[in-house]
C-alpha cells in the first residue's frame, strides 16, 4: 500500500468556505480511493438528477392534469346549485342531457308545491278580499271575517287533494327514508295549514345520491332503464289528471287578487312552473334545459362534484366544484374547503332586498348576504383565492323595480336615484366593491358581474370569462410550484 502523501497546501487551494473544505477530496488520497470517490461521486449524481428528473416530471404532470377546485358560496336560494348546472350544462352537455329526465320528479314536487302555497293563501280568505273582486257590498259590515271559498274554487280544491298524495310519492322517491326532518314535509294526512308543513322545504343531502334513487324507482316501474319514459308515473298521471284545475286555480281572478293582497309573488318564487302547466303536465314530458335550471331542489351538507371538461381548448382539465348548502346552519360547513381551493364564486341574490331568510324572518336577505360577503373577503385562509362575486337574480330585481317596488324604501342609502334595474345594479357593484377593498387582508383584483344564473344565453359568456380567469390564475400558482 503506498505511502499517504503529506498534505501540500497549494495556494489559493483552501478557501475560508467551510462547504468548499467539507467536499474537498482529502490530500492523502490513494489512486483506489481517488477512483472509489469518483465512482461514489458518479453514482450519487445519476440518483440526484434521477430525483430532479421525477421532480420535473411530477410538477408537469400536475400542470398538464390541471385540477381546479372551484367553491361556490352564498346564502340559500342565492342560485349556487343553479351554476354549478350550468358549468354541468356547459361543458358536460351529454352528462347534463343525460340526467333531464331525472329531474322531473323535482320539478313535479316544485309544482306541488305552488299550488299547495295557493291553496293554503285562500284556506282563510276573509270577506274584504272577496268583495273586492265583487261588486257585492251586503257583507260591508263583516269584512274582516273568515269566509268559505266562492263554490267553484272550493270545488276546484276537492278535486286537488289528490296532488297530497302525490306529494308523499315524490317525497318517499326522493328522500331516504331516515331524513326524518325533510319527511316532515307532506305526511300523508297533513293539514295543509299546519306550521311545520309550510316552514320545511325539501331537501336532499348530495350524498344520498338522490338521482340514483329515481333510478331504481323508474326501472322498477316500467323495467325500461329510462325512468319513467315508456309508461308514465303515478305522480305524472295525477298531476296530468289535476292539469285542468291547477290551470283554473291559478288563472282565476279571485285567488290572483287574494296572492296580491297576501304580496305572494308566486312568479319570482324558486321552482315556478305555473305558467307553463299545460307543458309540464303532459304525460310523456320531458324537462328542458331551462326546466332544469329553474328547478329547485335545496342543498344540505357539501358536495364535490367533478367533471372533466368535454370539448375545447381546456379539454381533459378536471374541475371540481364545490357546492355547499346556504341556510344558516350550514355556514360552518364550508370552512374546511377554505384550504385547497383556486377560486371563490360568491352569489348575492340582490332581488332579495325585500324579503327575510327562510330560516330566520327577522333577518333581511341583503343585509345577510352582505355580511357573508365581508367574512368571506375578510378571512385570513382566502387571502390568496380569487373572489368572484355574482349579483344574481338581475331579472328578478328588475321585475320587482319595474312592478313598482321602490329600492330606496328598504335600502335607505339608495336615495333619490332612479328606481331602475341599471342603477341599482350599479350602486350594489359598487357597495360590494367596496366592501371587497375595504376588507381583503391584502389587495385583489375585483370580479364582479350581474347575473341572472337560469338565463343561459348571458351565464355562458359569464362563466367562459371565469373559466378563463380561473385558469388563468391556477397555471401562475402552478408556474410558482
Ligand atoms: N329567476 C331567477 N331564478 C334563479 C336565479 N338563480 C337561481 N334561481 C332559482 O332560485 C332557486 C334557488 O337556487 P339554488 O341554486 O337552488 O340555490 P342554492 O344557493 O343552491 O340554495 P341552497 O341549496 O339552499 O343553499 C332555484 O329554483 C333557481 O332556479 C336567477 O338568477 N333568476
Ligand atoms: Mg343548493
Amino acid at each position: 500500500m503506498p505511502a499517504r502523501e503529506a498534505p501540500v497546501p497549494v495556494q489559493g487551494q483552501y478557501s475560508s468556505d467551510p462547504l468548499d473544505a467539507a467536499l474537498r477530496p482529502p490530500l492523502d488520497e490513494t489512486e483506489e480511493e481517488k477512483a472509489l470517490r469518483l465512482a461514489l461521486e458518479a453514482e450519487a449524481k445519476r440518483i440526484s438528477q434521477e430525483i430532479d428528473e421525477s421532480i420535473k416530471q411530477e410538477k408537469q404532470a400536475k400542470k398538464r392534469s390541471r385540477i381546479v377546485r372551484l367553491l361556490l358560496l352564498g346564502q340559500s336560494e342565492s342560485g349556487k346549485s343553479t351554476t354549478l348546472r350550468q358549468f354541468q350544462r356547459i361543458y358536460t352537455p351529454n352528462a347534463f342531457r343525460e340526467e333531464r329526465v331525472l329531474w322531473r320528479s323535482v320539478i313535479q314536487l316544485n309544482i306541488v308545491r305552488s299550488i299547495r302555497i295557493i291553496l293554503d293563501a285562500i284556506q282563510d280568505v276573509r270577506r274584504h278580499e272577496l268583495l273586492a273582486v265583487s261588486s257585492d257590498t251586503e257583507y260591508d259590515d263583516y269584512a274582516d271575517q273568515p269566509v268559505g271559498l266562492p263554490p267553484h274554487l272550493h270545488a276546484i280544491c276537492m278535486r286537488l287533494v289528490p296532488l297530497r298524495h302525490v306529494e308523499s310519492l315524490l317525497i318517499a322517491k326522493l328522500v331516504p327514508p331516515n331524513e326524518d326532518e325533510a319527511t316532515h314535509l307532506g305526511v300523508s294526512g297533513s293539514s295543509y295549514n299546519t306550521p311545520s308543513y309550510r316552514q320545511h322545504e325539501i331537501f336532499v343531502r348530495p350524498t344520498t345520491t338522490w338521482k340514483g334513487a329515481i333510478n331504481k324507482h323508474g326501472s322498477k316501474s316500467n323495467g325500461s332503464g329510462s325512468p319513467g319514459m315508456d309508461s308514465p308515473e303515478e305522480s305524472q298521471v295525477v298531476i296530468n289528471q289535476c292539469r285542468h284545475d291547477m290551470i283554473a286555480l291559478w288563472n282565476d281572478r279571485t285567488v290572483r287578487d287574494i296572492l296580491k293582497r297576501r304580496k305572494i309573488r308566486l312568479e319570482e318564487s324558486p321552482g315556478f312552473y305555473l305558467d307553463e302547466l299545460e307543458r309540464v303536465t303532459s304525460l310523456r314530458y320531458l324537462p328542458s334545459d331551462n326546466d332544469v335550471l329553474k328547478a329547485r331542489l335545496k342543498t344540505v351538507g357539501v358536495s364535490e362534484y367533478k367533471f372533466q371538461m368535454e370539448a375545447g381548448s381546456e379539454s381533459g382539465t378536471e374541475w371540481r366544484i364545490i357546492d355547499v348548502g346556504g341556510s344558516r346552519s350550514q355556514v360552518l360547513t364550508w370552512i374546511p374547503f377554505f384550504d385547497d381551493v383556486d377560486a371563490i364564486i360568491f352569489l348575492a341574490p340582490i332581488s332579495g332586498f325585500d324579503q327575510t331568510l327562510v330560516e330566520d324572518k327577522s333577518v333581511n336577505r341583503l343585509e345577510d348576504s352582505v355580511l357573508l360577503w365581508k367574512a368571506v373577503c375578510s378571512n385570513k385562509l382566502l387571502a390568496k383565492v380569487d373572489l368572484v362575486l355574482f349579483l344574481n337574480k338581475c331579472d328578478i330585481l328588475a321585475s320587482k323595480l319595474r312592478s313598482g317596488i321602490r329600492l330606496s324604501k328598504y335600502v335607505r342609502s339608495f336615495g333619490e336615484r332612479p328606481n331602475d334595474s341599471e342603477t341599482a345594479e350599479k350602486y350594489f357593484r359598487s357597495k360590494f366593491n367596496a366592501i371587497h377593498r375595504e376588507h381583503s387582508p391584502i389587495p385583489r383584483k375585483f370580479y364582479g358581474f350581474c347575473t341572472s344564473v337560469t338565463d343561459t344565453t348571458t351565464t355562458m359568456g359569464i362563466l367562459a370569462s371565469v373559466r378563463d380567469m380561473v385558469i388563468r390564475e391556477h397555471l401562475r400558482q402552478s408556474r410558482l410550484l
